[in-house]
């Protein structure tokens, strides 16, 4: 059984819905986001997508574009992400770990040695933005193999495509609130209440809805309607705002306190 799976279950059976944070690995560096994954549970996240640095960040705002130039900096790789999970893990995070990469630094590294490595340590889920179900069989099967889900993207613009899909998902889908990039926002899509709903009858799974949310009502506004949230911009913003203090090792507790204490406030 997957630990995805578990959670869900698990947070179903108490009627909550889980907070997904996302997090740029490496920013500011490795060491302090295995401290930050620490950090993150200890406030609240039920699981975390991680995610790995990339130059063409296409489906990005400023927010994590920033994040993943000043991680870059430090010459992050696809495998160094992979191994803050493992870190994190052997420090006591329990959560399960959701791999969020661009498809072309798994295809640099080749997909084989890249199942081999996300299933030896402990990653639960991926998602690809940029994969889409046309071109991922090959991916799906050997995800399927490695027992990590392959976590799938439906946006409010795509229609008929829902379920084709939710057919294929693992682990939850991923609704995207609004069309265009990630990055805080006061309002969504128009029809996003229809699409979650055409969503909620297309799988049986589990489906988050992302995009946008930085706020405890903008997670309260959609919590009744999904099984999870996910928040990545707006905590990827606090973090940036955090550096000053978590480079000063006199002020580092205060920083990651800061990071903590905004997660906390979204999960109400
Ligand atoms: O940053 P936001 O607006 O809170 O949205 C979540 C998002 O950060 C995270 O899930 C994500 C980061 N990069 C992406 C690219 C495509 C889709 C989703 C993402």
């Amino acid at each position: 059984m997957n630990l995805i799976d578990n959670v869900f279950a698990k947070l179903k059976s108490e009627g909550r819905t889980a907070l997904i944070p996302f997090l740029t690995i490496g920013d500011p560096d490795l060491a302090t986001s295995v401290t930050m994954l620490k950090t993150l549970e200890d406030a609240g996240a039920d699981m975390i997508e991680l995610g790995v640095p990339y130059s063409d960040p296409l489906a990005d705002g400023p927010v994590i574009q920033r994040a993943s130039e000043r991680a870059l900096r430090n010459r992050i790789t696809l495998v160094d992400c992979i191994h803050v999970a493992e870190q994190a893990r052997e420090a006591g995070v329990k959560l399960p770990f959701i791999l969020f990469t661009y498809f072309n630094p798994v295809l640099q590294y080749g997909l084989d040695r890249f199942f081999e490595l996300v299933r030896s340590k402990g990653i639960s889920g991926l998602i690809i933005p940029d994969l889409p179900i046309e071109e991922d069989e090959e991916v799906r099967a050997l995800a399927e193999a490695a027992d990590v889900h392959l976590i799938p993207l439906v946006a409010p613009t795509s229609k008929d495509r829902v379920v084709r899909i939710s057919r294929k998902a693992r682990g939850f889908v991923y609704c995207v609130s609004s069309l265009g990039v990630t990055g805080v926002r006061a309002d969504f899509h128009s029809g996003i209440d229809d699409f979650l709903a055409t969503v909620r009858e297309a799988t049986d799974l589990p489906i988050a809805v992302g995009f946008g949310i930085s706020s405890r009502e903008q997670v309260e506004r959609f919590e009744k309607q999904v099984d999870g949230v996910v928040v990545g911009s707006a905590i990827v913003r606090t973090i940036e705002d955090a550096l000053p203090l978590l480079a000063d090792a006199a002020r580092r507790e205060e920083g990651l306190r800061k990071i903590g204490d905004f997660v906390s406030q979204l999960r109400g």
